[in-house]
């Protein structure tokens, strides 16, 4: 197999990755780096924790040691925490360059940025929203000469979720020159395929692992019926006993709102499991505060949303726990990929309530996996249940009476008015749109209704049906369809 020398590195780069342990590349290293280095752009997609970030940066740093200038290169990432990470590896990797990096990222002094950004990095590793803000509010850098375009979890920064970077993306293309060289990278490429190819025209390599399933095989994966009212309690029964049969442990569980998450960190902390949260209410140093404290063992669980779900890389964690079984597949793949990384097993448990049967079908489905039942005592889980069951509530009430969902509300109206949209004007967009849903929702159901009735009927054959049901007849009818 060939080393990483064969693939074009330079021995100084070899030397740096021989000193980090990396012996030998990952096949996704294999594959991309000697196409980045031909110049090409490249599209990288394979497993968690397979070593993506290292495609990156390790040709990226050859090719700014043959022609060092800043800013040489931007990274955008879709979370501040992942920023610093990939940092990190640029500063550990090209450190005998005596590499200048500049992390960009929102919650932190705006002020300290633009004085950094304007000294030149050689790098610029950025979540898009505030890159956009400094592009919008200052002249004192330009990203117009950079060489390289990196989109770390692509798929993520073009899609419209809850956080939606498009407009700031806009922003930042516009800004970047034409000729460059675009590196996109994910777990999960292959979703947003076509918008991204957009972007990366130039000899485009695509890169992806040939694998039967998407996750990788060192991950135990396994499914927990759980009726919804105790879930917590097997959740409390699970890290027990977890706790109980190992020495050295470490727990990720997911959740699916920042309150949820919240309020489980506070019932677990009241059953001393040494726990802390990581979700978007947090203020940023808190957040960075948690995570470390998470990576040095301190606490052993972190509770987090899916803020932590993309490209965190904690060696330690060994089980990821779904409170909530995730709605998207391509959620699950990231967020189980938390743990067995790099070749180490791991175990992801995932409890699924009767109203979530139908989400782990639609996963297996894309993992091409099915997941296998994971057994508890049962009678040890409903000794506990009326415990926790009151923990929970005492928590609650507790958060409740912090204002939690009032504060949310508030730094929601903040955010908004940083973006310069008027938050009542939002308000009112927010509430037509739901309408024109539950409109849209509506003579959906009505057609689904009338095609039932025509089926059972028997009047299914072509053309418009009998008198006696007129509402079953499809034709298009415009003034009823959705607005
Ligand atoms: N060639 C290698 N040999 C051994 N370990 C490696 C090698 N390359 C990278 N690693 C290690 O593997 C771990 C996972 O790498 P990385 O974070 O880049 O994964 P990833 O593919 O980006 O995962 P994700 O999709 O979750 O973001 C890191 O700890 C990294 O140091």
């Amino acid at each position: 197999m060939a080393g990483f020398a064969e693939l074009g590195l330079s021995s100084w780069l070899v030397e740096q990755c021989r000193q980090l342990g990396l012996k030998q590349p990952t096949p996704v290293q294999l594959g991309c780096i000697p196409a980045i280095l031909e110049g090409r752009d490249c599209l990288g997609c394979a497993k968690t924790g397979s070593g993506k970030t290292a495609a990156f940066v390790l040709p990226i740093l050859q090719k700014l040691s043959e022609d060092p200038y800043g800013i040489f290169c931007l990274v955008l990432t879709p979370t501040r925490e992942l920023a610093y990470q990939i940092a990190e590896q640029f500063r550990v990797l090209g450190k005998p360059l005596g590499l200048k990096d500049c992390i960009v990222v929102g919650g932190m002094d705006m002020v300290a940025q633009a004085l950094e950004l304007s000294r030149k990095p050689h790098v610029v590793i950025a979540t898009p929203g505030r890159l956009a803000d400094h592009l919008r509010s200052s002249n004192t850098f330009s990203i117009k000469k950079i060489r390289f375009l990196v989109m770390d979890e692509a798929d993520r920064l073009l899609e419209q979720g809850c956080t939606d970077f498009t407009v700031d993306l806009e922003a930042i293309l516009a800004a970047v020159p034409a000729r460059r060289q675009t590196l996109l990278f994910s777990a999960t490429l292959t979703d947003t395929l076509r918008e991204l190819q957009g972007l990366a025209t130039n000899q485009p390599f695509f890169w992806e692992a040939q694998a039967p399933v998407r996750t990788v095989e060192q991950l135990d994966q396994r499914y927990l019926l759980v009726p919804e009212k105790v879930k917590d309690a097997y959740l409390v029964h699970l890290i027990q006993n977890f706790q109980d049969e190992h020495e050295d442990w470490s727990i990720i569980i997911f959740t699916n709102t920042c309150k949820t998450c919240q309020v489980l960190c506070m019932m677990l902390r009241k059953f001393n499991f040494p726990t802390v949260a990581l979700h978007s209410m947090m203020k940023q140093k808190e957040r960075f505060a948690a995570l470390s404290k998470f990576k040095s063992s301190i606490y052993r669980i972190l509770i987090a949303t899916d803020v932590a779900s993309r490209g965190l890389d904690i060696p330690t964690v060994q089980v990821v726990i779904n409170h909530n079984t995730p709605g998207l597949p391509k959620i699950y793949i990231h967020r189980v990929g938390r743990t067995a990384r790099a070749g180490r097993q791991g175990q992801a448990i995932t409890l699924v309530t009767q109203y979530d049967i139908h989400l782990v079908h639609a996963i297996e489905e894309q993992i091409k996996k099915k997941l296998e039942e994971f057994s508890v005592e049962e009678p040890e889980v409903l000794e506990i249940l009326t415990q926790v069951n009151v923990v929970r509530r005492e928590c609650e009430i507790k958060l409740e009476a912090a204002n939690f969902d009032e504060k949310k509300e508030i730094n929601k109206r903040k955010q908004m008015i940083l973006e310069g949209k008027d938050p009542d004007l939002e308000a009112k967009r927010k509430a037509e749109l739901a309408k024109i849903k539950q409109k849209n929702r509506r003579f959906k159901e009505k057609v689904e209704q009338a095609l039932q009735r025509q089926k059972a009927s028997g009047a299914g054959r072509r053309g418009c049906p009998s008198r006696a049901q007129p509402e079953a007849c499809l034709s298009p009818a415009p003034a009823q369809g959705p607005a």
